[in-house]
């Protein structure tokens, strides 16, 4: 049986969810997007953010992608961009990252199954990606505007984690610029800081085209991508019959071949 104190601190904790459930339903059925700040406290997420430098220490990230940074739109120098590396939140030593990821678990999946209110209602979330954790370096490596699912492979919610402690957009740069669709935002964009401790949730789909602008300070963040049932089965399926199909052409070709 709990403390009394503990009891309290659950109730705590179990609200502040239920309150963040609501906002993430209003904010993406109104806005297509919404930032919660302070999501889990200092503490907690400075624990996260000692792991995931932990992660980089010991070299688990991969090499970051190779991106041509022009000078003088002549000659082309090539700069490492984003580093990343995924994770399945079972590992043993990354315990805080896992408790994040079921916190974010629990908090799409209570949001997924409010009253039909939002759009949420429509769809039933069925899963979601490993947990891929990035770092750009700060050497001005940036993401160039793209949309996470523009073909529907099932993501349906983008859930962003920022680390970035003491971040200054003003120096440090690195922000998420979403240009979301839909009348609340006519032409404007939407900058969201990479802020510690903030997470931001946005549909994934061709609502929310954005890009990270360069960065000039170490820039960590963890995402993850929720699943709608319906369209990841199809295209599960989708994919399958598609390798079945050139793996026919293949046979075909290699019998062209022999004869
Ligand atoms: C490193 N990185 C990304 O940072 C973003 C992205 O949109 N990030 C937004 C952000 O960090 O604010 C991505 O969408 C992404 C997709 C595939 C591989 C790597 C990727
Ligand atoms: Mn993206």
């Amino acid at each position: 049986p709990h403390s009394n104190a503990a009891q309290a601190v659950e109730r705590n904790i179990f609200d502040k969810i239920q309150n963040i459930c609501a906002s993430v339903v209003r904010d993406l059925t109104t806005f297509g997007l919404c930032v919660v700040d302070d999501f889990l406290g200092h503490e907690i997420g400075s624990l996260i953010l000692e792991e995931v430098l932990r992660l980089q220490k010991t070299g688990t990230f991969s090499d970051g992608q190779l991106v041509s940074a022009k000078t003088h739109g002549k000659d082309v120098k090539t700069i490492r961009g984003d580093q990343i590396t995924w994770l399945d939140g079972k590992e043993r030593t990354c315990r805080n990252i896992s408790m994040l990821i079921s916190i974010v678990d629990a908090v799409i999946t209570r949001a997924s199954k409010l009253p039909r209110n939002g759009k949420l209602g429509n769809h039933r979330i069925s899963g979601r990606t490993k947990a891929m954790v990035a770092c750009y370096p700060g050497n001005g490596s940036h993401y160039v505007k793209h949309v996470d699912n523009p073909n529907q492979d099932g993501r349906l919610i983008t859930a962003i984690y920022y680390l970035n402690k003491n971040w200054n957009r003003e120096t440090d740069g690195g922000v998420l610029r979403i240009f979301p669709e839909g009348e609340f935002w006519r032409d404007n964009v939407a900058d969201i800081e990479p802020l510690f401790d903030r997470i931001l949730f946005f549909w994934s789909d061709r609502r929310n085209p954005h890009e990270v602008q360069p960065a000039f300070t170490t820039r960590y963040a963890i995402t993850l991508w929720y699943f709608d049932d319906e369209e990841r089965t199809a295209a599960i399926a989708k994919y399958r019959s598609e390798s079945e199909f050139f793996l026919q052409i293949q046979k075909c070709l290699h019998r062209v071949h022999e004869m």
